[in-house]
């Protein structure tokens, strides 16, 4: 699924109302019954329900959830928010219809006439949707500033009324909602940490815009989907061996640290390897070797670092900052010319380096959290120019950029993808050495480095959210969820 402008998302109502056919009146009414449908199957009706409209198609809906409602006999009180201009076409239509219904319709135009509100009501923000185009000011920014305190529950319609689509909204006025009803599909503006606190829950619905436009659309970032990721898994013939599914390397764990590296090595043996080896601390190795019958290993302090063999190899996890592991990162660098996953201490690194960045082997994967991918190019000043960025290093260097998060997000070539699978049970240290040695296994097995991430990544998120049927969130652990990396393979053949 493409994340789209909002320019993209009038063209493709525009396209639905053309391909359909449909009349857009018909459109904002499917999309109406769709939110009056999701506030009562969800048990949101409460006594008092206040609809806040602006004067465009987003106060179009309000209009229309209003008379949808009073319909099924649930009282609704309807604001009109007045700031001269006349309405939309469909919400001048909306507001006709509702008059044959109601007298119970408000023009506010100062503070002064505002309602009360309280925690007993539900409100309805239908001021502005996916038009706004710039900050409110105002009577605008003073009724969110009145609805927000109030400590109603509060259900926006489409987006919360402030925010922009594809920017960010940080310091203007933005309605906190409870939860958000958008129209088909995500928005750039519900995947950012920086929003949470205003988008709340978030469900999409489904209001049938033509699927064929999409297929005639670009866009910079896309979902990533179940059936896209299960289409790239490799089959495993009945005359492959060990052979055939590479050779891996994972220069990881320290002292006191050798849990990164357990973790990695079982989550890449897990992942479908062929054959590992860890490389460790001399005096580490025997936590390796009595915890991991299946890999093998090398010692960090021998001399003779041939690289020579391994398909893939992975870097990071635990292995510290010190000068000995910088000079096992340059060493890499120099003798390693197939793709290698960096993560960890092997970032940080790298971000005291900036130069080698350009010595990175093309199709190596950088997997920063957004601490480690501001040391390594900067900080950012919102989520929106941290992603945008991400996207402008992934046409500059020939790397998979992984900027890790509750949607991570896959930057290759100018493009980028957002995962949708994880929990928040994973913000856990362990979390992401789990990932290195998934998508260290998988690039072993000869997916290219775009496809070994994006279906390292999905998966690393759906064992996640499978060891939820047996765990909670707060118990759950990386070694659990490593545990069911085999049943998240299972789920994509089913
Ligand atoms: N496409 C779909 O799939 C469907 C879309 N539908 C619905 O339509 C919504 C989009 O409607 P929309 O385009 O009319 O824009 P909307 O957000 O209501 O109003 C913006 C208007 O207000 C103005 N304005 C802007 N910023 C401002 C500000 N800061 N302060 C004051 N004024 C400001 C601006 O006019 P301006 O003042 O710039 O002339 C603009 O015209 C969408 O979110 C969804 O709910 C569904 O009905 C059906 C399916
Ligand atoms: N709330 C969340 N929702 C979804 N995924 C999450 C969430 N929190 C963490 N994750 C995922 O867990 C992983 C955490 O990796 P990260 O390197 O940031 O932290 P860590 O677990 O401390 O790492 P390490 O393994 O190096 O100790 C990432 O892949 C991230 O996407
Ligand atoms: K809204």
């Amino acid at each position: 699924m493409l994340l789209l402008s909002p320019q993209q998302i009038q063209q493709w109502d525009a396209y639905t109302i053309l391909h359909e056919p449909i009349s857009s009146i018909d459109l904002m009414e499917r999309a109406a019954r769709h939110c009056v449908d999701w506030i009562i199957s969800n048990d949101h009706i409460r006594t008092s329900i206040k609809i806040f409209c602006g004067k465009g198609n987003n106060g179009g809906d309000g209009l229309a959830i209003a008379r949808l409602l009073l319909q099924q006999q649930i009282p609704a009180t309807v604001y009109i928010l007045e700031f001269g201009a006349k309405g939309t076409d469909d919400f001048q239509l909306n507001l006709q219809r509702l008059h044959s219904l109601t007298k119970d319709i408000h023009f506010i135009q100062s503070p002064d006439f505002f309602p009360p509100v309280g925690k007993e009501d539900l409100v309805i923000d239908a001021l502005f949707g996916s038009g706004l185009n710039r900050p409110l000011q105002d009577l605008n920014a003073a009724i969110v500033q009145h609805i927000n305190q109030s400590g109603a529950r509060i259900i926006a319609i489409d987006v919360p009324s402030g925010l922009f689509l594809d920017k960010s909204a940080k310091g203007n006025p933005v309605v906190t909602a409870n939860y958000t009803l958008t129209f088909q599909s995500l928005k750039l503006c519900l995947m950012v940490a920086e929003n949470a606190r205003y988008f709340g829950e978030v469900a999409v619905l489904d209001i049938g815009l033509h699927p064929l436009f999409l297929q005639e659309t670009e866009a910079t970032f896309s979902l990533l989907s179940k059936e896209e990721i299960a289409r790239g898994i490799k089959p495993r013939p009945g005359f492959s061996h060990k052979g055939t599914y590479g050779h891996a390397l994972l220069i990881a764990g320290n002292t006191g640290k050798m849990g990164a590296a357990l973790l990695a090595a079982k989550a890449c043996l897990r992942s479908g390897v062929g054959l590992l080896t860890v490389n460790v601390p001399k005096n580490e190795l025997p936590i390796l070797q009595t915890s991991l019958h299946e890999a093998m290993a090398t010692i960090r302090e021998e001399e003779d670092h041939s690289y020579d063999g391994y398909a893939s190899i992975g870097i990071g996890p635990g292995i510290g900052t010190a000068g000995s592991s910088e000079a096992i990162v340059r060493n890499l660098l120099e003798n390693y010319a197939k793709p290698v996953v960096w993560d960890a201490d092997a970032v940080t690194i790298l971000g005291k380096n900036k130069q080698w960045l350009e010595q990175l082997s093309p199709g190596s994967i950088l997997t920063p959290h957004p601490k480690e991918f501001e040391r390594l190019f900067g900080a950012s000043d919102n989520d929106f120019d941290r992603l945008n960025k991400a996207i402008e290093l992934s046409k500059q260097y020939p790397l998979v950029i992984v900027l890790k998060g509750h949607y991570t997000l896959i930057a290759f070539n100018g493009k980028g993808w957002f995962n949708t699978t994880g929990n928040a049970g994973m913000a856990k240290g362990g979390s992401g050495d789990m990932l290195t040695g998934m998508l260290t296994a998988l690039l072993a097995q000869g997916y290219t480095p775009l496809q070994a991430t994006v279906t390292g990544v999905y998966l690393h998120g759906l064992s996640a959210d499978l060891t939820l049927e047996e765990q909670s969130m707060e118990s759950m652990l990386p070694s659990d969820t490593i545990e069911n990396i085999g049943k998240a393979f299972l789920f994509l053949k089913e």
